[in-house]
Parts: C-alpha cells; structure tokens; sequence
C-alpha cells in the first residue's frame, strides 16, 4: 500500500437527521487523491460535506481525517479548506481581510503571506477586488474569492461544494486547472461535490455516489465508471 492509498478520509457508521431527512454515511476515502461526490438532487452530499467540514455533527459514528478523530471537533480545528456555494465570505470584512483569515485568525501576516494572497487574487482574476465587500460582487465573484482563500490556506482536505457552477465554461476551465495545480503541489485530498460527468471524468480519481441519504458506491474512477448495476449512476453519467 503506498501513502496514497492511505485513507485519507474515514466515515464510520455516521447517521444524522434532519427534519425528516435520515443520513447514513459509511466509507474510507483514498488520501491525496481527487473524490468526485455525485448524486439525485436532494440525495445528501452537501450534507456529506456539511459533516466533514464540522459545520453539521453526526447523531452516532466517527469521522476521520488521516487517521486522527476529528468527530468532535470544530470547523476551525479541522485540517480543512472549504469552497461551498454560499457562505463562504465574513459579510462585513473586505476581500482581503477574508482570505488572510484563511491564513491566520488573528491576522497577523507577513509580508510573504501578503504577496501570496495578492498572487491567489491574480490568480483567480481578482486583481483589483481586494478592498471590495462581498456584497458588491456576483455570485462567481463571491466564489472565486473563497478559492482564493483555499489557494491561500493549503490544508490537508480540500471541501468544494459545485466551487464553479456559478462561472462560464471559460473560466469554469480556468478555475479547474488552479484547482489542479493546488493538488499536484500540495497533494492535498480534494472532495469535489460535482453535477457535471464530463468534469468528474476530467478531474477525478475516485467516485462516490450518494443515493436517499446513504453512500451507495464509492470506488476508483475506473470502477465507478464501468458499474452498469445501477440506474441512478448510469443516468448521471450519460448526462
Ligand atoms: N437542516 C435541515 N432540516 C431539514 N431537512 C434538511 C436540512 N438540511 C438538509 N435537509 C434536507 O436533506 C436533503 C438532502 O439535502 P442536501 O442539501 O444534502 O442534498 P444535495 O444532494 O446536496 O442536493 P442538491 O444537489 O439539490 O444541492 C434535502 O431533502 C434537504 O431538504
């Protein structure tokens, strides 16, 4: 087994409710790999991430992340960056006050920290928006200033809940390869909550499947790729 076989990522017998809503999620995913999570609208994998990120707290089970218990443990203790579809901007601080945050909570960055936030704006295509507030940007704005922040902070895991729905195909590509380059640096394990097959073909190593709240496959890409068992994932995948 070679590191990155690792699991990275361990949910063991995690259930949740909400309302109505049963959750039971049971997998070991791959360490320093790319995990495309797809499903039904309203099937649980942004409740899947919620969990992970500690913004939600499972009713029984534990969570892992590289072998640690982070069950209990609050968003900010987690090795985590996330890129959710809202949310993901303090309201009354501007632009840069956010993403140095990612960096460090009481703000005390250096001068290497401030040119790398200022590189993450460049990079994002932000340049001139780092005194800006978040209410004065459109949504893709709004989202690619939370990348920046993950381009800044560099954890372990990686959380992305559809990071670049809200962007045209062009800069949709854009984001995806800085996403990319982000991985292939820092080896970081990225879960990707994905609506788009072509963009899970494109970019991941793994595939898990969330059907009526429950993981129902989670499986190599190529495994994922070739399962005819089941008619939910081959009506996704030929999307
Ligand atoms: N706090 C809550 N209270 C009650 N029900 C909830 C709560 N949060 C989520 N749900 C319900 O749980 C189900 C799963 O929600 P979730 O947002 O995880 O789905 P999803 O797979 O991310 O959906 P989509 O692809 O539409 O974003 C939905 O039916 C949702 O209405």
């Amino acid at each position: 087994m070679t590191a990155a076989d690792q699991a990275g990522i361990e949910m063991e017998d995690v259930r949740l409710k909400l309302g109505t809503h049963a959750f039971h999620f049971d997998c070991r995913l791959p360490a320093g790999r790319i995990v495309a999570v797809s499903g039904p609208s309203g099937a649980g994998k942004s409740t899947f991430l919620n969990l992970l990120a500690g913004f939600e707290r499972p009713d029984v089970g534990r969570i892992r992340m590289r072998g640690a218990d982070v069950t209990a443990a609050y968003p900010a203790e987690r090795p985590v960056s996330v890129v959710f579809q809202d949310n993901n901007l303090f309201a009354h601080l501007d632009l840069f006050t956010n993403v140095g945050l990612g960096i460090d909570s009481t703000l005390k960055l250096t001068a290497e920290d401030r040119r790398n936030i200022s590189e993450a704006f460049e990079k994002v295509g932000l340049a001139n928006f780092e005194r800006r507030m978040p209410a004065t940007l459109s949504g893709g704005e709004r989202q690619r200033a939370a990348f920046a922040r993950a381009l800044v902070r560099k954890r372990a895991v990686l959380l992305l809940d559809e990071p670049f729905a809200a962007l045209d195909p062009g800069l949709r590509a854009d984001m995806a390869e800085l996403l990319l380059g982000l991985h292939m640096e820092t080896g970081n394990t990225v879960i990707i909550v994905s609506h788009d097959p072509d963009e899970v073909r494109r970019i991941a190593d793994y595939g898990v499947f969330i059907d009526k709240g429950a993981i129902v496959l989670a499986a190599p890409l190529s495994d994922y790729l070739a399962r005819e068992d089941m008619p939910a994932l081959r009506q996704f995948l030929r999307r």
